[in-house]
């Protein structure tokens, strides 16, 4: 029986390219997940073992990276399209190669009416979330009520550092005095009452305050932010007794690009999806009333 190698093709999945144009301080950023893929005569490496024609997966990534400060990222069409010319020239064995690209919508956080300069919110991915407990009848009745959001996921090109931690044996974090900070941002905000409350304004208004702390705080730490923005809430709700975060953070690692000739001086980064910071804090009023049956409903921390 004649047995011989049909279609193929290979590259690398999913390049987590973000690129942060730094120019002026009004920055502006583009965040890619770039796959490519070279088609052609890639028979040896397959029958013989031979990767003489290959160029590998690794060197596609990098490609993608350097790309991303070489001829930067107008649109995913125009570095796509130069991405795709360039890996028929670096490999001659390629007949064809693909870009498939996706781009994340980020838009500037809003404060005072005006869009921020190095911090955004990912367009239209959060969930509001409400959870009610009822406890007893008639004059003994409770109800708690615990509203929230889920993955709301914001950025901030500068304005973040994370230096002078505990250090033993097994540190290797370098201190960052600039980083790029980023988390999906879950909360949780207890009531104290619900006698008169609009709970669509209410809603709207912690969005709102936890956006513009997270935009207006100098960060040296998630922790710091996270409080900030309970206590913005706190400051601004009475109705509201306590509020819980968990934040995962979203590393966005410096890509070397000196390897290649070529300075980083933070524009281009790969943001890495495992393993992430899980930052969770409480803040609350002091003397808050008993939470009662109210996160008993709530998964995990909170
Ligand atoms: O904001 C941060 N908080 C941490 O606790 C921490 N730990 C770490 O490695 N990086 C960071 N960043």
């Amino acid at each position: 029986m004649a047995i011989s190698l049909g279609s193929n093709q290979y590259g690398k999945a999913e390049n987590r390219v973000m690129r942060v144009y730094r120019d002026t301080d009004r920055h502006s950023i583009r965040d890619l997940n770039v796959s490519t893929s070279l088609r052609g005569d890639f028979t040896a490496a397959h029958l013989e073992g031979n990767q003489g024609d290959v160029l590998p997966t690794d060197t596609q990534k990098n490609t993608s990276f350097a790309f991303a400060k070489e001829v930067g990222i107008e649109s995913p069409e125009a570095y796509g399209v130069a991405l795709g010319k360039h890996f028929l020239t670096a490999a001659a064995k390629a007949t064809g190669s693909q870009i498939r690209i996706e781009e994340y919508a980020w838009d500037r956080i809003q404060v005072d009416g005006q869009g921020h300069d190095h911090s955004f919110v990912r367009r239209g991915t959060e969930t509001r979330t409400a959870i009610i407990t009822v406890e007893g009848r008639d004059a003994d009745q409770k109800v708690w009520v615990v509203s929230g959001l889920e993955d709301l996921i914001v950025l901030k090109s500068t304005g973040s550092e994370f230096k002078g931690f505990l250090k033993d044996k097994y540190t290797t974090l370098e201190e960052a005095d600039d980083r790029i900070m980023a988390t999906s941002l879950t909360a949780r905000w207890r009531f104290n009452t619900i006698d008169g409350v609009n709970f669509d304004e209410v809603y709207d208004d912690v969005k709102k305050l936890c956006l513009a702390a997270f935009a207006t705080t100098y960060s040296r730490a998630l922790q710091e932010t996270l409080y900030a923005m309970g206590r913005d809430v706190l400051e601004a709700h009475p109705e509201i007794d306590e509020i819980k975060f968990s934040a995962p953070n979203k590393h966005h690692f410096l890509y070397d690009l000196d390897r290649f000739g070529l300075e980083n001086n933070g524009e281009v980064f790969i943001a890495a999806d495992r393993p992430y910071g899980l930052i969770e804090a409480t803040v609350l009023r002091d003397g808050a009333g008993e939470p009662g049956e109210a996160w008993t409903a709530v998964p995990s921390f909170i």
